[in-house]
């Protein structure tokens, strides 16, 4: 089964590149994505702005299809926070579990032991110190001990100065290498909640893929820091049941629940005829998994699968853009469908068992959502305009965590798992070094295809995407170079430029540059004959004052002339001269 991306059957976006397959070869792409010193815009709206369009207020976002599409791409860079789980216990490497759990689709939903520690959905950010330290009873609560008695994480190696909220330091057990500070665009604390991190880091980025924009947020860390928590949310009851309190839910069903928001509002809106415009929208998942580089489609069983291969997307903007040949591409409209999409993913996902994490993921996941819009005029038919057409997308990705051998306990399968997870996220590390290089030319090669994860994401690590990483760190002593590695690489991510711009078709960007000149001459037409009263007044003003002139000069001279015919008249009723004789040649003069 070759399924190609989703396209509405309507319209194709065009361009001309031939399509490239992939095939895994060490450094010998040279295509990087275009990229540009960043400025430190964020994603996310203004302040003064709300957070959402599809927020608590009723305002529905107005056609915004000139303004953006029209603009040079928008040079920005990686968005980047960090997030620190609570201080976690780890257990001591046992024989028994080593056993595999792998690769075992649709597993009947198992029960997880623990209890969730309480974390309302929304925490101010406490004011005084923000200390990562917990109890011990909140600490026992996120592992389940299974009768083995837990090994200490040795002492909290981070702080979090209230005085410099996005800044962390971190500060060497041994006492070695003494303290490091990092500063990035947020930093979230054990007490901070999955909802104020979707606030304030990616809500700005699904308002923008809704505006054509393509969009990525990734979750990178060491194995156990919270990338799945993030991503997928809490799961109180098992691994592959979403999270029943929408409070718990992670990133992808809250940008799930944004989308359909966004959706029904402003179709609502428009079926009120608030619109001049009619859009019609959908809404594609995909979700893939890069397990020992192989790719698995998630949304399909083992038996239906079909050869992945990472091609080039001809119809695509750039007409570079990757898909995957052969995915599962399935319709989402409401929360429910995204949620048997999410709950499909983790049951087929590989996990396993190590010592620091009894779910670990052994794979990278990459959910994606393929946002299409046609917007119309009201009234006008599909035969009558084409209408402008939109595609973006927007990646989700939950990384499989860095892991040492000597802290997993790994052995047999896990060590192999573990082996291959770190040399794809190696070949991230390089692709991350790479763009954010300060001495990078344009044309620098960038070694994507060391991997399928980054020749997967090429462009949204430096490209047409406005990406978000979210670094999740643990704040226990003994993963101080874990952690530390973690925030380097966040430190590196977070000088990458991006390029992102409005995926629309070339033919609507066309319409709109013209539809954008006439508006643009009406403007100017309307400003000029505004202009034209003002400018008759002004002459006539002139014309008048000169003719009042000239009249009054003509009346003097006329009042003189009278006066000396009349002066004449009388002397020559009497028959005198100046001179006492009547001039023939005084009368003619007059005349
Ligand atoms: N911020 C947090 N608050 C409360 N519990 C957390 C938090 N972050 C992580 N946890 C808990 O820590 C455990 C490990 O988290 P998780 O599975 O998300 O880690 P991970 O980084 O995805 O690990 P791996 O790379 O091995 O898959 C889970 O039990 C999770 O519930």
């Amino acid at each position: 089964m070759n399924s190609r991306p989703p396209s509405a059957p309507s319209y194709r976006f065009t361009s001309s590149n031939a399509r490239e397959e992939y095939t895994a070869r060490p450094c010998i792409s040279s295509s990087p994505p275009p990229s540009a010193d960043g400025d430190n815009e964020k994603y996310a709206a203004p302040a003064a702005e709300p957070l959402s369009c599809i927020s608590s207020n009723n305002k529905v976002p107005s056609s915004d299809t000139s303004e953006d599409a029209l603009l040079p791409p928008a040079s920005q860079r990686i968005q980047v926070a960090v997030r620190v789980r609570p201080m976690p216990t780890y257990r001591p490497s046992h024989p028994s579990r080593q056993a595999s759990r792998c690769r075992t689709p649709l597993l009947p939903p198992t029960p997880l032991p623990f209890r969730r520690p309480s974390i309302p959905d929304t925490l101010p950010r406490t004011p005084s110190i923000r200390s990562l330290s917990v109890s011990s009873a909140q600490t026992n609560i996120l592992k389940p001990l299974r009768g083995v008695p837990p090994l200490p994480a040795g002492e909290n190696c981070i702080t979090i100065s209230p005085s410099a909220p996005d800044s962390i330091c971190i500060s060497d057990p041994t006492g070695r290498r003494g303290q490091k500070e990092f500063a990035f665009d947020a930093v979230f604390a054990e007490d901070d909640s999955t909802a104020q991190v979707y606030d304030q880091m990616v809500k700005g980025v699904v308002r923008k893929c809704l505006k054509g924009y393509n969009g990525c947020v990734f979750a990178y860390g060491q194995t156990a820091s919270g990338k799945t928590f993030t991503m997928e949310g809490y799961k109180p009851t098992s691994f592959d049941a979403p999270p029943t309190d929408p409070a718990d839910r992670g990133i992808i069903l809250r940008v799930a629940a944004d989308l359909v928001d966004h959706i029904q509002r402003v179709t609502a809106s428009e079926a009120r005829g608030e619109s001049e415009h009619v859009t019609l929208f959908s809404v594609k998942a995909s979700y893939v998994e890069i397990y020992q580089e192989t790719l698995t489609d998630l949304l399909c069983d083992k038996e239906a699968q079909a050869d992945l291969r990472i091609r080039m997307d001809p119809d695509s903007l750039s007409g570079k853009e990757l898909y995957i040949q052969g995915l599962t591409q399935r319709e989402v409209v409401d929360l429910e469908d995204y949620v048997r999409v999410v709950q499909a993913g983790a049951r087929r996902r590989t996990i396993g068992e190590t010592n620091m994490n009894d779910v670990s993921s052994r794979s990278h996941a990459v959910l994606t959502f393929t946002i299409e819009q046609i917007q119309r005029r009201r009234g006008v038919s599909e035969a009558d305009e084409l209408g402008t057409r939109k595609r973006s997308k927007i990646h989700l990705v939950d990384l499989a965590g860095s892991e040492r051998v000597t802290s997993t306990g790994a052995t047999g399968t896990r060590l192999k798992e573990g082996g291959s997870i770190n040399q794809s996220l190696l070949a991230l590390g390089n692709v991350i070094s790479a763009l954010s290089s300060q001495t990078r030319t344009p044309t620098q090669h960038v070694s994507y295809r060391d991997s399928k994860l980054t020749y997967l994401l090429s462009d949204s690590l430096g490209g047409n995407a406005l990406t978000v990483m979210i670094a999740c760190a643990t704040p226990a002593g003994s993963c101080y170079e874990e952690t530390m590695g973690t925030l380097r690489f966040a430190e590196r991510a977070k000088k990458v430029a991006l390029r992102a711009r409005v995926n629309i078709d070339l033919q609507s960007r066309r319409i709109l540059s013209l539809e954008s000149e006439i508006a643009h001459l009406r403007q100017l037409l309307a400003s000029s004959s505004r202009m034209l009263p003002q400018t008759q007044d002004a002459s006539t003003l002139t014309l008048v004052s000169d003719v009042t002139q000239r009249v009054s000069k003509w009346k003097a001279f006329r009042a003189s002339v009278s006066k000396r015919w009349k002066k004449l008249a009388w002397r020559a009723k009497r028959g005198l001269t100046k001179r006492g004789q009547i001039g023939v040649e005084d009368i003619t003069s007059v005349a």
